[in-house]
């Protein structure tokens, strides 16, 4: 029997796509479905079982086209960079005008919108939505942040409002605005997901080696964490982790596992994103650091031989490092919203930043209790736009930063690496200061330069008496 035309193409059935591919079909849509190498395509369907028959697969991209309803829909999940320009190049040739190519995969919002304009010159639409939850989110609610037209939207929205994670029953998936815009706001999840990591990793290494906890003892913490205003995926997993025995030795996981972290990019482009723009997400920065400094374990080694590794013992209770998780876990958010925010300046986005923080509520890597206070604030009128001077962060930055003060002093005297935690501080102390000491850099570029500075209370530009 002929089998109508699928409602939307899923191509790349990696862990990704085939998770969402399955997804959708589960919410009752008909999806076609393809993949570079196709032998096993057959096999993937049958092992859909029910769902088997929502799945429409196709051995060519010319068959898989042909097998959408129009106008089209398609979602690539695919690697980014190349392998998405060259998809590009082969199947635009095949789409007419008003059809939409989706690039789900983590991608440079630059890329994004350069595939945008060009694909828009032949009628085409071409959405970068970031996907977020891994494979369990993407197979049963992930959390997605779409940029594209509104035409796009209007296709696609009732798969993805069906497919996403609810958040009491608000689906965790919008609009966020035009190109670029839902490719930027999954960076910067990324890198807030990158710096939420380090700080946690940061913890774990003040009781470890500080506190001398074993690792199932961290983990437990952890997970009495994950009960409080702390609660969020990222410690509910470290704390299930931390719990592991390796099989093979009789250790803990953790203590088997290479102390060298790799990165794909997302956090590195959140961090060159906001450099471009004049910002400055310093714990960004510094997760993106401590995991290229991870990778030179060789070196770390040869400097420990030379330099000496030690590490002091510490006097901090769980209490004191609770708190000032708390403190840096804000921190970090809000200078993730402030990219957000410099970007959507920049590029006349108009993104809803409380939107933003609903759309992270669940399905998401970075989901904490946190985000829906988040996107109360936003909702509130934020002085100044910025999350850390709401009345209700405000509050908590000044009952939690005293303790992020103590874990900072006392880690750096007794030589712990704590680059993520200092950098919250830090950014704290600087945004605080009324008036800070960059009237000392004014004065030295005048003097070396006659770049000329501004006066308090004065307009203009004033030259220094060095010049007389
Ligand atoms: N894994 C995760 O947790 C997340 C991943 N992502 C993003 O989703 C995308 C897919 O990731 P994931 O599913 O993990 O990756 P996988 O490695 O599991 O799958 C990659 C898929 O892309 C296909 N592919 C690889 N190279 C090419 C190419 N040059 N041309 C066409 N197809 C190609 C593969 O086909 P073949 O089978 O023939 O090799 C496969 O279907 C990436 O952009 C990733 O950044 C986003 C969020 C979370
Ligand atoms: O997007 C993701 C989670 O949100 C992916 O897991 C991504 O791979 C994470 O980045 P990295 O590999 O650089 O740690």
């Amino acid at each position: 029997m002929a089998r109508g035309k699928a409602q939307i193409g899923v191509y790349g059935l990696g862990t990704m796509g085939s998770a969402l591919a399955l997804n959708m079909a589960e919410k009752g849509f008909a999806v076609a479905v393809t993949n570079r190498e196709t032998d096993w395509i057959g096999d993937f369907v049958d092992e859909a079982g029910p769902l088997a028959a929502q799945l429409h697969p196709h051995e060519s991209l010319q068959d898989f086209v042909a097998g959408l309803k129009t106008p089209r829909v398609m979602l690539f999940m695919i690697p980014s960079g190349e392998p998405m320009d060259a998809m590009i190049e082969e199947v635009a040739p095949l789409l007419d005008e008003g059809d939409t190519i989706i690039d789900g995969g983590n991608a440079d919002f630059h890329d994004t919108r350069r595939r945008a304009q060009a694909l828009a010159e032949k009628g085409l639409h071409f959405v970068g939505m970031g996907v977020s939850g891994g494979e369990q989110g993407a197979r049963h609610g992930p959390s997605m942040m779409v940029g594209g037209s509104a035409h796009s939207w209007e296709q696609l929205r009732d798969v993805l409002r069906a497919i996403a994670a609810r958040y009491e029953d608000d689906p965790c998936v919008d609009h966020l605005g035009p190109d670029g815009a839902g490719h930027f706001v999954k960076t910067v999840h990324n890198g807030i997901e990158y710096a939420d990591m380090q700080v946690i990793a940061e913890i774990y290494g003040l009781l470890h080696y500080g506190c001398v906890w074993s690792p199932a003892q961290i983990g437990a913490l952890f997970s009495s964490w994950n009960e409080g205003p702390l609660k969020s995926y990222l410690v509910e997993i470290t704390g299930e982790l931390l719990a592991y025995t390796d099989p093979a030795t009789g250790h803990p996981v953790v203590d088997v596992i290479l102390d060298a972290a790799g990165q794909k990019g997302t956090g590195r482009w959140t961090v060159v994103g906001a450099v471009r723009m004049g910002q400055a997400a310093t714990m960004i920065e510094a997760a993106v650091g401590a995991r290229a400094w991870s990778s030179e374990k060789d070196t770390r080694i040869k400097a420990q031989d030379l330099l000496g590794g030690e590490r002091g013992l510490l006097s901090l209770d769980e209490d004191i490092l609770k708190e000032a998780f708390m403190a840096a876990r804000v921190l970090c958010y809000a200078q993730g919203f402030r990219v957000l925010e410099a970007a959507s300046q920049e590029y006349e986005w108009q993104l809803d930043h409380a939107r933003i923080a609903e759309v992270w509520r669940a399905g998401c890597i970075i989901r904490s209790v946190l985000l829906d206070d988040i996107a109360a604030a936003f909702r509130e009128d934020l002085p100044h736009g910025q999350l850390f001077l709401s009345p209700r962060f405000a509050e908590i930055l000044k009952r939690t930063v005293p303790a992020l003060r103590k874990v900072v002093a006392e880690a750096v005297v007794g030589g712990h690496a704590i680059p993520a935690l200092s950098a919250a501080l830090q950014w704290y102390d600087s945004m605080r200061q009324g008036y800070g000491t960059a009237n000392i850099i004014q004065a030295q570029r005048d003097f070396f330069g006659y770049h000329g500075f501004a006066r308090l209370g004065q307009e203009g530009k004033f030259h220094g008496p060095w010049w007389d």
